[in-house]
């Protein structure tokens, strides 16, 4: 469980990025926080693993404060997925990705096996092991980071906008396998998006932002979907558009939630009990919400990778 205790964030030049947000990420969850450009949630995310320390107010992870904490010891402890992948990049795929068991003290072979196994974890070929990053696609470059973040076996998951860089069906695929990853994982992810689409098809829930980090609504997608807690919401996920050809994917495996989406695979609604049938595509004319999200080419700020793993 992550907690934020009344957390806020004014950096040196005046400029205040979070102000007193106070919110509980459960364990073993895809937390996503989605709000436009220049929001906070960067600044949320790094506070978790202190490359960002709050102004005043508290994180605690298991009810601990990350402030008394070993900076490079928690840093190690979280996995963290940037856009770029942040790949070291005069180093091949299977040594970024031993590169923190390594430094944790774990031996040069046993890190590569256990590396190796990664890789197929995260559905790419061995045979792209002893690569380096520029020599792979960006989809695969992302694989390589998902890998590198989960070597140490971190309990947490941090993701920026992992997958902001890479083209829409590369993207779905990579959520995709994220979501197979934590139905197999169980992991405590927090992830940053500033795509609602992408909120939807991954999260247990989803957090809402506006400026200053202000939570304007917190949920379950199906939750939100159904009742948006205001018109700044409901234009967010753009519940005010008109409707189109619907499809039904599965979301998750057994007992998971059956996502509506349009032709384009964006949600617009969540089907529960036994109207929820699995995947072709089914179409239906009365849904109970509509969509249009609103989509940015903004960029996430990503940081040096290598503070990550100091
Ligand atoms: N080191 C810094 N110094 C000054 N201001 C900063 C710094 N880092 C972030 N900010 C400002 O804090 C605010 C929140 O930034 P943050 O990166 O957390 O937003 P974000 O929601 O992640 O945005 P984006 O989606 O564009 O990455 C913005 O106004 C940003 O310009």
């Amino acid at each position: 469980m992550i907690e934020f205790r009344g957390v806020s964030k004014t950096f040196p030049d005046g400029t205040t990025a979070v102000d007193d947000f106070s919110f509980v990420l459960p364990s073993h969850q895809t937390t996503v926080l989605v709000g436009s450009s220049g929001c906070g949630k960067t600044t949320l995310l790094r506070m978790i693993n202190r490359m960002v320390e709050p102004s005043s107010g508290q994180v605690l992870i298991d009810d601990v404060d990350v402030a008394g904490q070993d900076k490079v010891q928690l840093r190690r402890s979280i996995g963290y997925v940037l856009q770029a992948a942040g790949l070291l990049p005069h180093r091949t795929v299977v040594d970024n990705v031993a590169t923190v068991p390594i430094l944790n003290g774990v031996g040069k072979a046993e890190a590569r096996a256990a590396a190796m196994e990664l890789l197929d974890k995260v559905g790419l070929d061995r045979a792209l092991a002893q690569r380096y990053p520029r020599q792979l696609s960006g989809g695969q470059q992302q694989r390589v980071g998902v890998a590198r973040a989960l070597a140490s076996d971190p309990n947490i998951l941090l993701m920026d906008e992992p997958f902001g860089a890479v083209d829409p069906i590369v993207r779905a695929d990579l959520q995709n396998e994220l979501n197979r990853l934590q139905r197999e994982l169980g992991k405590t992810i927090v992830f940053v998006t500033h795509d609602i689409d992408e909120a939807f098809t991954l999260a247990d829930q989803v957090l809402i932002l506006k400026k200053g980090g202000e939570i304007a609504q917190a949920g379950t997608p199906a939750e939100i979907l159904a009742d948006p807690a205001d018109d700044f919401v409901a234009s967010f996920i753009g519940a005010d558009r008109g409707q189109r050809d619907l499809y039904l994917q599965q979301r998750r495996g057994d007992g998971g939630l059956t996502l509506v989406v349009d032709a384009e695979g964006r949600p617009v609604g969540i089907l529960e009990g036994e109207a929820a049938a699995p995947s072709d595509p089914a179409t239906s004319s009365d849904p109970a919400t509509s969509s249009d999200p609103a989509t940015s080419s903004d960029t996430a700020t990503s940081s040096d990778t290598g503070d990550a793993l100091r």
